[in-house]
C-alpha cells in the first residue's frame, strides 16, 4: 500500500502516524511503571478480592470507575462523562466508530503480554498494580483503536482501492492494502530504541559501569509486544472499521 500523505479534511497518514509515534512514549512509560511490580497475581483473583455487592477482581472492579474516552472497557457501566466530547470521533464514518477490541485487549493484556514484561512473584501491592494495569490497558486501546483513524484517512485516499474489497468483504484484501511492511520495522525498532532509552538507569558523572543492558523494561519484549500484539491488532480495527465504511 501507498503511504502518501494526501490531505483529507485536515488529515493526513503523516499525522496520524505522528500521533502513533507520540502514544509510543505514553505506552512504553506506562509498561516500565507495571514493571516495576511483579506478577501479583492474587489482583486477579476473584476470590480474593471478594466484596459484598460487587463481583470481578480488582482490576475488573477498578475498571468500571475508569473511563477511557473511546473505547471503554466495561461500555455497559460507565459513569457520565465529564468532559466534553473529544474532536477525534467526528472525523470518523458513523458505522465504523463502534468498533470496539477491547474484550480481546483485556485477555492478551493479561494472559500474553505481562506475563513477559513483569518478574514472577508477589509484593502484596494489589491496588497499585491494579491502577498500573489500567494504564497501560488504556494506552494500548487507544493506540489499537487510533487504528480507526489510520483506516478512515487511507480510505478518503486511495477510495478506488477499498470500496470493491468492502463490498467484497474481502478481509485479506483489505490488510494487504493498508499494511505497510517497512512502517512495521520501524515502529518495532523505535519502540525498542525508546525503551532503551526512558528505561535506563540515569547516573551523574562518569560512572558507567554496571548500567550497561540493564533495562527497566526489556527493549526486545517492548518490540515483541507491538509486533505480535499491538500492529495486529490495530490492523483488526482498521480491517472492521473499513468493512463498515460504507455502510
Ligand atoms: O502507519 C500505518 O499505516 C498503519 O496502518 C499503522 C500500522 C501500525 O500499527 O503501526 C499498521 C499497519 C501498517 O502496516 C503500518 C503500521
Amino acid at each position: 500500500a501507498k503511504a502518501k500523505a494526501k490531505v483529507t479534511g485536515g488529515l493526513t497518514l503523516e499525522s496520524v502516524r505522528d500521533s502513533l509515534i507520540r502514544q509510543e512514549d505514553t505506552i512504553v512509560f506506562s509498561l516500565i511503571e507495571r514493571a516495576r511490580f511483579p506478577a501479583n497475581a492474587l489482583a486477579y483473583d476473584p476470590s480474593y478480592f471478594s466484596d459484598p455487592g460487587s463481583c470481578g477482581s480488582l482490576v475488573d472492579f477498578a475498571g468500571r470507575y475508569e473511563n477511557p474516552e473511546e473505547s471503554p472497557f466495561f461500555p455497559d457501566n460507565l459513569p457520565p462523562s465529564q468532559v466534553p466530547p473529544h474532536k477525534f470521533p467526528r472525523l470518523l464514518h458513523p458505522a465504523g466508530r463502534s468498533v470496539n477490541l477491547n474484550k480481546i485487549i483485556w485477555d492478551v493484556y493479561f494472559n500474553k503480554l505481562l506475563p513477559l514484561f513483569v518478574a514472577p512473584g508477589d509484593d502484596g501491592n494489589y491496588a497499585s498494580t491494579a491502577a498500573h494495569d489500567l494504564e497501560c490497558l488504556q494506552a494500548l486501546s487507544r493506540r489499537i483503536h487510533y487504528g480507526k483513524l489510520v483506516a478512515e484517512v487511507k480510505f478518503r485516499g486511495e477510495r478506488k482501492d477499498y470500496e470493491p474489497a468492502i463490498r467484497a468483504r474481502d478481509k485479506k484484501t483489505l490488510m494487504d492494502l493498508l499494511t505497510d511492511q517497512k512502517v512495521e520495522e520501524a515502529v518495532k525498532r523505535r519502540v525498542a530504541k525508546k525503551a532503551m532509552t526512558f528505561g535506563q538507569e540515569v547516573k551523574l558523572g562518569n560512572d558507567t559501569v554496571g548500567s550497561k543492558g540493564k533495562y527497566k523494561v526489556d527493549p526486545d519484549i517492548v518490540s515483541r509486544l507491538y509486533g505480535e500484539w499491538v500492529i495486529p491488532l490495530t490492523k483488526d480495527v482498521e480491517v472492521e472499521y473499513l468493512l463498515r465504511r460504507l455502510d
